[in-house]
């Protein structure tokens, strides 16, 4: 690409000529600015001045307070002033910084901080006064101001009548310096104005007096990107013609092709022109501004200074003719658009002041990052000065030609912190651009004035009024002819000139046709794929520190949820166990308070039944024989044979009363222990008897158990018949049964299965009594297995009499049986004794035993009785 671009030998040497110091990474070497005719620049560096101007809280429209203190101007919401050249800004919790987490406050260096208790004219000497004195000696300078929109900007560069701002005190100034310098200063002054502003700056700056000094003004505005010029009258109705930049080949600049300048011989009209200017002005209210300029505004004063020889003769020679030149630039406020509402037209100029202000900052960045590069032997990046046609316009004033100073305005009162964070990250960068002074090469003035052409010094009034008319007349000049031509008088051309001047014009935009374009694309290329990076780097370190976060978070959660879900687990298995334990006591409980209960049931009814009938049961107890004592739970306690015990239960038979009833079944149960028991043929009585019984309708527990039926079939039951037809003994045994399952339903009716479980969980206990009760169960129930045990010992008593009982009845059978047979044969053959004592010793012989002897005994008793 650079050797494309060296492909010619004017291009070469043009780019030998015009590479601007910043590019170069040093300036341009004396010798090449001496060949082109101009100037060299000085080594040393200067990087461009940056001012910081805090606007102080004021009513609309109302003159600002005075602040007697700094520290009194430094109750900005989130500014805070550390020094003079020190500020610091903090986030407020809703600004953007605020909530991306950038909490940290700002810090941003200026060359001076200006709080608003610096009025105009301090302000306007520390800032600007030190530049008039370098343009009066010949260097370039730009001032431009900064900031968003209601910020202060037009206030700092034009101020008001009563205080004026840098511009009004500029002008002052020059013409204060130059009075007796002037060119044409004698001439009157036809535009004596009144717009004058009445404080006047009566500063005036030392300059060479060798010189006669020339001043040219221009006054021009960016809008929308287009560029106008402000000193021709607006016509209603044509449109406004934008004006092109050119490029000049010689001195490298860019001009504004076809831009007035009107040369000025005094302050009043310079005053003139700027007023008229101003009124030109596209200014457009907005919301937020009463008198918002929606354009970058440029004014320029020029001044061509021209030697002063001996005798008051003026040199004038182009060639010993210096020019330069001041620029004062009040740029459009950036704005946002939602701050703004604005739309269609007023969103477009919205749209494009941002756009050169972000180009401007572009360029800024890109300058101080070339002069890294520069300082590394790295090849310089593109600036991209093209993009807009401010930076394009003041290329060569960032490249470092001459002086720039940054007026950054600031009004933190009405503006956001994150637009204010803007303009001083812009104003941060800006103020590492460095520029290059020029260095003026020495002229010979002996030589000059032996060769050059001359003029005298004063004019004739003649000459004077030839120039002025009672209008204004303004002259248009390209700029870059100032450099070879432009002297007093001659601010025409010729035909061959223009001619000239076109062919420089076309000859440069070929050239720019090559490869610049490329170079940019290329440029901006590089610029968005570092930038495209950088974004990439920021986003995986974030995200690997959210990925990070969210799984430290999540492992603490797991942790909890696991130690939850563990003691879960433990007091679940815990309640397990002591819900099992508890079912088993309850089942227990529960046991014993049913046994309890029927054993309650059961004394209950027998001490009501001693107490009724006390006869009854003596009675019972002699009618009934000793075996029939059982200890059967239901037959032991019941009634005896012949008890009239009132019916606790009736029969469900119809027509029948419970009294008849029980008398009915008494009867039977009667007359069948009569039949069993005492009863020859007891196998016929008996059948019809059972049979009865087994067809009786709605037997009842308690009819069972107060009529004696249980016992008395119990006896029959156990009861060894020699000859049992009628299957007593079974009948009897299932009749019991039959009973016995009437007993369970009767006694506990309601225990069904879910009664049981209802039993069960409705046994409730007082936590306190809970163990008293169970001690108290325990103890009845060990009395009931005592007398339960009892029971049982008396029952096999019982049974081994019985069977005694029953042998013994078998021998006194046989026995009387054997006596029968021997008497009758003793009748026939012996004695009656001999045979007693025949029998005695047979039978003690046969036995011979106790048992046996005993027998013998009690029968012989018997005989003998
Ligand atoms: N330092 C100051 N002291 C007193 N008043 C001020 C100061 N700065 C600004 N103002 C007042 O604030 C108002 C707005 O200021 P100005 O018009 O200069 O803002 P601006 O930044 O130029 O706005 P825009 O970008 O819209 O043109 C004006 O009324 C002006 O008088």
């Amino acid at each position: 690409m650079e050797s494309a671009r060296l492909r010619t030998p004017q291009r070469a040497a043009s780019l030998q000529r015009l590479d601007p110091p910043s590019l170069v990474g040093s300036p341009p070497q004396l010798d090449v600015a001496r060949q082109s005719g101009f100037f060299a620049y000085n080594p040393e560096k200067e990087p461009i001045k940056a001012y910081l101007r805090l606007r102080p809280k004021t009513e609309h429209g109302a003159s600002h307070e005075k602040h007697d203190s700094l520290m009194e101007s430094m109750s900005q919401p989130y500014l805070q002033v550390v020094d003079d050249h020190e500020i610091a800004m903090m986030p407020p919790a809703d600004s953007n910084a605020y909530r991306t987490r950038n909490r940290a406050p700002e810090r941003y260096r200026f060359t001076k901080i200006f709080t608003d208790r610096y009025r105009q004219q301090p302000f306007f000497a520390s800032t600007t006064l030190p530049l008039i004195k370098d343009v009066l000696s010949g260097e370039n300078a730009l001032v431009f101001a900064y900031g968003v929109t209601n910020s202060g900007k037009t206030h700092s560069i034009m101020g008001h009548p009563s205080d004026p701002g840098i511009l009004p005190r500029t002008l002052d100034v020059v013409f204060n310096s130059i009075q007796d310098f002037i060119g044409d200063s004698k001439a009157t002054d036809p535009w004596q104005s009144a717009h004058i502003p009445i404080d006047r700056d009566t500063t005036a700056v030392q300059i060479d007096q060798g010189f006669e000094y020339n001043i040219w003004v221009s006054y021009a505005e960016i809008y929308t990107e287009r560029i106008y010029d402000l000193l021709v009258p607006p016509d209603r109705h044509q449109k406004r013609k934008p004006l092109s930049l050119k490029y000049e080949f010689r001195s490298g600049h860019k001009y504004i092709s076809g831009l007035k300048e009107v040369k000025v011989q005094s302050i009043e009209e310079a005053y003139t022109l700027l007023l008229q200017g101003q009124r030109h002005r596209a200014v457009y209210s907005t919301l937020m501004n009463h008198a918002s300029s929606r354009s970058h505004s440029i004014f320029t004063i020029r001044i061509v200074r021209l030697p002063i020889v001996e005798n008051d003769y003026v040199i004038d020679d182009p060639s010993f003719a210096m020019v330069s030149k001041m620029t004062i630039v009040d740029l459009a406020g950036s704005e946002r658009y939602r701050n703004t509402f604005n739309t269609g037209i007023r969103l477009k100029e919205a749209g494009n002041v941002n756009k050169s202000l972000m180009v401007l900052g572009q360029c800024m960045e890109t300058l101080r990052l070339n002069q890294l590069k520069a300082s590394l032997g790295k090849r310089p990046a593109i600036v991209p000065f093209r993009h807009s046609k401010l930076t394009e316009l003041f290329k060569s004033s960032f490249e470092g030609d001459g002086k720039a100073v940054m007026i950054v305005n600031v009004n933190s009162f009405d503006t956001g912190f994150d637009e204010n964070s803007h303009v001083m990250k812009f104003a941060a960068v800006a103020k590492d651009v460095a520029t290059w002074r020029r260095i003026h090469p020495k002229l010979d003035m002996q030589h000059a004035s032996a060769n050059a052409s001359k003029r005298r010094r004063a004019i004739s009034s003649q000459q004077s009024q030839g120039n002025r008319s009672s209008t204004p007349t303004f002259v248009v000049i390209p700029l870059h002819l100032f450099f070879f031509f432009s002297l007093v008088g001659l601010d025409t051309m010729t035909e061959d000139e223009q001619a000239d001047d076109r062919l420089t014009e076309d000859e440069d935009e070929d050239e720019e046709l090559e490869d610049p374009f490329v170079d940019n694309l290329i440029a901006q290329w590089a610029d968005l794929r570092d930038k495209w990076i950088d974004a990439e780097t920021r986003c995986a370190s974030m995200e690997a520190e959210v990925r990070q976060q969210v799984a430290k978070e999540t492992a603490h959660e797991l942790r909890q949820m696991e130690d939850l879900y563990m003691s879960t687990i433990s007091r679940r298995e815990m309640l397990t166990i002591e819900l099992e334990r508890m079912k088993t006591r309850l089942a227990d409980n529960d046991i014993t308070k049913q046994s309890l209960l029927d054993k309650q049931l059961m004394l209950d009814l027998k001490r009501e039944r001693e107490q009724q009938q006390p006869d009854t049961v003596d009675a019972m107890d002699e009618d009934l024989p000793e075996q029939e004592q059982s200890p059967s739970l239901l037959l032991n306690d019941a009634p005896a044979d012949d008890v009239a015990v009132p019916m606790s239960q009736t029969s469900s038979a119809p027509g029948i009363s419970a009294t008849e009833k029980f008398e009915q079944f008494l009867d039977l149960r009667k007359r069948l222990r009569r039949a069993v028991f005492k009863n020859e043929q007891y196998d016929v009585e008996a059948n019809n008897i059972m049979s009865q019984i087994e067809q009786f309708e709605d037997v009842t527990f308690d009819l069972v158990k107060e009529t004696n039926m249980g016992k008395l079939l119990k006896l029959i039951s156990q009861h060894s018949f020699m000859d049992d037809p009628s299957a007593l003994k079974q009948r009897a045994t299932g009749l019991l049964k039959k009973y016995i399952q009437c007993s369970i339903a009767t006694l506990a009716p309601e225990r069904t299965t879910s009664n049981k479980r209802d039993s069960v969980v409705h046994v409730s206990v007082d936590a306190g009594k809970e163990e008293e009760l169970i001690s108290d169960m325990r103890d009845a129930l060990d009395s009931l297995q005592d007398e339960n045990t009892r029971l049982k010992h008396k029952l096999k008593t019982m049974e081994y009499n019985q069977r005694r009982l029953a042998q013994a009845f078998d021998n006194r059978v046989a026995n009387h049986l054997a006596t029968d047979s021997l008497k009758a044969r003793t009748r026939k053959r012996r004695p009656h004794f001999y045979h007693f004592f025949f029998n005695f010793f047979c039978i003690g012989k046969r036995r011979g035993t106790r048992y046996g002897n005993d027998v013998l005994i009690r029968s012989v008793g018997t005989i003998v009785g």
